[in-house]
């Protein structure tokens, strides 16, 4: 029998900054076209552990594989054209406060490097913000000439998201998506998100800290406590686990394996 071969495959990963251990012989697989989730306090290692599989930080041991490729393998061009393949949701959206929300949206088409892909018109990237921004049920009649700042933190979110999935990428990263939305809006993002790797057929990793998300959000979850990946499974398992450390954690639970420091020093 064969077996197909993860998007995204992390070996034996581990960082540490001096005596700050922060991940932990970290592997976990993430299958073509599923969604994963990664859970874990503040602290625990989980923005290094992205910006690992970004390319933007080098492990001091392990692999990360993308489609099959260990990405610290690639020379420096090589290494770009994965990037390319990828799209990032952050989790203030991040947008470029000086261009106008369409421009925003198609940023990566009229200022990226598009290897192996024809160069886009004006026109074409317009068109593509339209096509992106009603996606995610923004009118780009309406906003498409707004800036940033003249839109709400939930309408920067799904230009964010727009943003995110306007170049097709085969890899979406949610980096807190639902953070400092009410929680309607939040679920409205989560939906937003779903729909939009579905019908991209994309694989998305997103950490979070808010648990109703990550199980509409995730196919499959884990969680990172002290840099170690202490438990994988279902994300609709999160809640019903007999693992204490994620039972304590998703149950927000002050008693509990997990250390809570409190302590003001
Ligand atoms: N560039 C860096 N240099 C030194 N230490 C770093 C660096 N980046 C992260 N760290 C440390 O790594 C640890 C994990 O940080 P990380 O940002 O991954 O946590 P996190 O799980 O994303 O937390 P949060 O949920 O609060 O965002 C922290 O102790 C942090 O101080």
């Amino acid at each position: 029998m064969t077996q197909s071969v993860p998007k995204i495959r992390i070996r034996n990963l581990s960082k540490s900054f001096g005596s700050n251990h922060v991940l932990r012989d970290v592997s976990m697989d993430v299958e073509a076209g599923t969604s994963f989730v990664i859970i874990g306090g503040s602290g625990s290692g989980k923005s290094v552990l992205l910006r690992c599989i970004l390319g933007l930080m080098v492990p001091d041991s392990g692999s990360i594989e993308i489609d099959g490729q260990n990405i610290f393998d690639l020379s420096s061009a090589q290494r770009n054209e994965k990037l390319q393949q990828m799209g990032m949701l952050f989790q203030n959206a991040a947008l470029f406060d000086s261009l106008p929300i369409w421009q925003n949206v198609a940023f990566a088409l009229l200022y990226g490097h598009r290897k192996n892909k024809s160069k886009v018109s004006r026109n074409e990237a317009y068109d593509t913000a339209c096509r992106v921004l009603e996606l995610v049920g923004l009118d780009p009649d309406i906003v498409g000439y707004l800036y940033p700042d003249e839109l709400s933190g939930g309408m920067q979110k799904r230009v964010g998201l727009a943003r995110a999935i306007a170049s097709k990428p085969e890899i979406i990263f949610f980096d807190e998506p639902t953070t400092g939305l009410d929680p309607i809006m939040g679920a409205v993002i989560d939906e937003l998100i779903k729909s939009c790797v579905d019908q991209l057929g994309s694989t998305a990793i997103a950490i979070t800290h808010d648990m109703a998300s990550a199980q509409r959000i995730g196919d499959h979850a884990a969680m990172l406590y002290k840099g170690e990946l202490i438990w994988q499974g279902k994300a609709n398992e999160l809640l019903t686990t007999n693992n204490p450390y994620v039972h304590q954690f998703t149950h927000g639970l002050r008693q509990g394996p997990i250390n809570v420091e409190t302590k003001i020093k």
